[in-house]
């Protein structure tokens, strides 16, 4: 019988292992497919390892005729052999930590039973609680050809890359795989099923963002929700609203992703469950209560990223099975899209007593050393004259959110950055300008 059978080994169930483990429990994780979960061999890592090449790419061409002069091509096949070498030793040295720090790890499918047991491939476990961090999965379309629609892995794992491929959908992966396709010389057209838009972001930052992928010879389709797709002896023929027709050899479906929560017979113990996943209270706990749940399994309003289930895994280990257990306190959480040029947002843009200010940065010594493109940053300030929120689009945007999410949560004002020494010129000694 163990303490604590962690159901998944992604960020936020690694997270909890380790912790539980530090309180030594008897702990065991369960996983089904590759050690270390989504993020590393399928989500995260491998797409920016890949990007990195496109963005070295995009940053020389920003500087042709500045000093720089010749043309540099990417090769898709060394590009995902890189990726292969970088990310392929993960789960096997994610399996070895784990059993090195005594915890157990079970390999397999697993499902519940009615008595609060677990099975895994036919052998069956028990633990005094069971935490669901089983992550989630792309959503797949119901249409007629569905089988020629392929996920975000099938396209990282193409050997060669096809001359036109299409994205179905505007969140991140879809514009961020668009701009790998693209880097790497595909023609690439991303279709959305309603006006152009990204949803969660600023609407000007949003917008700029969609026109820089628009430069860089991305094509955009809109208000168009594919109901077909055909096999020819030249490709797939793409079928929509309004008469739309679109040749393409290959399509990626970026359209979401669904919680893993099917395979586990939740019902049999009494877990509420919605179509967005684990319904928890405040404490991560389910309605059964020797059941909690994490990660992207969660139905919840805060993003579905890696550092959010990790946060997660790290608040269970701290409060599981304590006397006064905390509430679940959640900091603000940056986003990113990212790309050569990211788009970044944390906290609020409005609000009572809030100020947004608008800078223009494209102009400014940090943006201009680097020839960057499109450089715009919105800020929030309180009455109090704190940095509430921002929204930011350059080639730094991901390094830039990160130090306004400190400003923010620590809630350090222009007084006390102004008695802090940075390093200049970097995008640090830029912060004091935007108070
Ligand atoms: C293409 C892509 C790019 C992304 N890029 C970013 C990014 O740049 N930054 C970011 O923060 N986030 C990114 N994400 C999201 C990030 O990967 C997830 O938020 C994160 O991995 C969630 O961690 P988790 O521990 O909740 O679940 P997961 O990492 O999904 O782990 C869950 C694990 O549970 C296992 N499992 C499921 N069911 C069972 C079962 N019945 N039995 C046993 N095991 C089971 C699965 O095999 C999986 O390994 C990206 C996602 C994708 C798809
Ligand atoms: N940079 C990052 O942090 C990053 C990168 C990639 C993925 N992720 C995470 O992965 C998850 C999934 O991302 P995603 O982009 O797949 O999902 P998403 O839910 O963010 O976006 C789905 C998109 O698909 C569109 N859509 C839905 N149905 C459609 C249809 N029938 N036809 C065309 N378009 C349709 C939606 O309008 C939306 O634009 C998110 O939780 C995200 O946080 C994060």
């Amino acid at each position: 019988m163990f303490d604590f059978i962690i159901i998944g080994s992604g960020p936020g169930g690694l997270a909890l292992a380790y912790k539980l483990k530090a309180r030594n429990y008897k702990v065991a994780v369960v996983e089904k497919d590759k050690w270390g979960g989504t993020c590393p061999n399928y989500g995260c890592d491998p797409t920016k390892v890949m990007m990195a090449v496109v963005e070295a790419k995009q940053h020389a061409d920003q500087l042709f005729g500045e000093g720089l002069s010749g043309g540099l091509k990417i090769d898709w096949e060394s590009m995902r052999q890189r990726k292969l070498e970088i990310t392929d030793p993960y789960a096997e040295r994610t399996f070895n930590g784990l059993i090195k720090s005594g915890i157990e790890c079970i390999y397999g499918k697993a499902k519940f039973t009615s008595s609060e047991e677990l099975v895994v491939d036919g052998r069956v476990y028990s633990a005094r609680k069971y935490i669901i961090a089983t992550g989630s999965r792309a959503r797949h379309l119901s249409i007629e050809g569905a089988e020629y629609l392929n996920d975000s892995n099938h396209f990282l794992n193409l050997e060669h890359l096809p001359q036109n491929i299409t994205f179905l959908g505007t969140g991140p992966v879809g514009l961020e795989l668009a701009q790998l396709a693209k880097g790497a010389g595909a023609h690439v057209t991303i279709i959305a099923q309603s006006n152009l838009k990204i949803a969660h972001f600023d609407k000007e930052i949003g917008e700029a963002y969609l026109e820089n992928l628009k430069s860089l010879g991305i094509e955009f389709k809109s208000q168009i929700l594919i109901s077909k797709v055909e096999k020819t002896s030249k490709g797939l023929i793409l079928t929509g609203n309004n008469g739309f027709t679109l040749e393409t050899d290959f399509v990626v479906e970026g359209v979401g992703r669904v919680p893993n929560i099917d395979l586990l017979n939740l019902d049999v113990l009494g877990v509420e469950t919605s179509s967005s996943g684990v319904i928890v209270d405040e404490f991560l706990q389910s309605s059964n209560p020797n059941i909690y749940a994490l990660g992207d399994v969660v139905a919840k309003s805060v993003p579905h990223l890696t550092p959010v289930s990790e946060f997660e895994g790290n608040y269970l280990g701290d409060n599981l099975e304590m006397e006064n257990p905390k509430m679940i306190n959640y900091p603000v959480i940056p986003s990113v899209v990212y790309g050569s040029t990211k788009m970044a947002e944390v906290g609020i843009l409005e609000g009572k007593n809030i100020k947004v200010k608008f800078f223009d940065t494209s102009s400014w010594y940090s943006y201009r050393r680097i020839a960057d493109p499109v450089a715009k940053v919105k800020v929030a300030i309180n009455d109090q004259k704190e940095l509430v929120g921002a929204s930011i689009i350059s080639n730094v945007a991901d390094e830039l959110v990160n130090l306004i999410t400190i400003l923010i949560q620590k809630k350090v004002s222009l007084e006390q950055l102004d008695q802090m020494i940075l390093a200049y010129p970097t995008i640090a000694s830029d912060l004091n300008y935007f108070f």
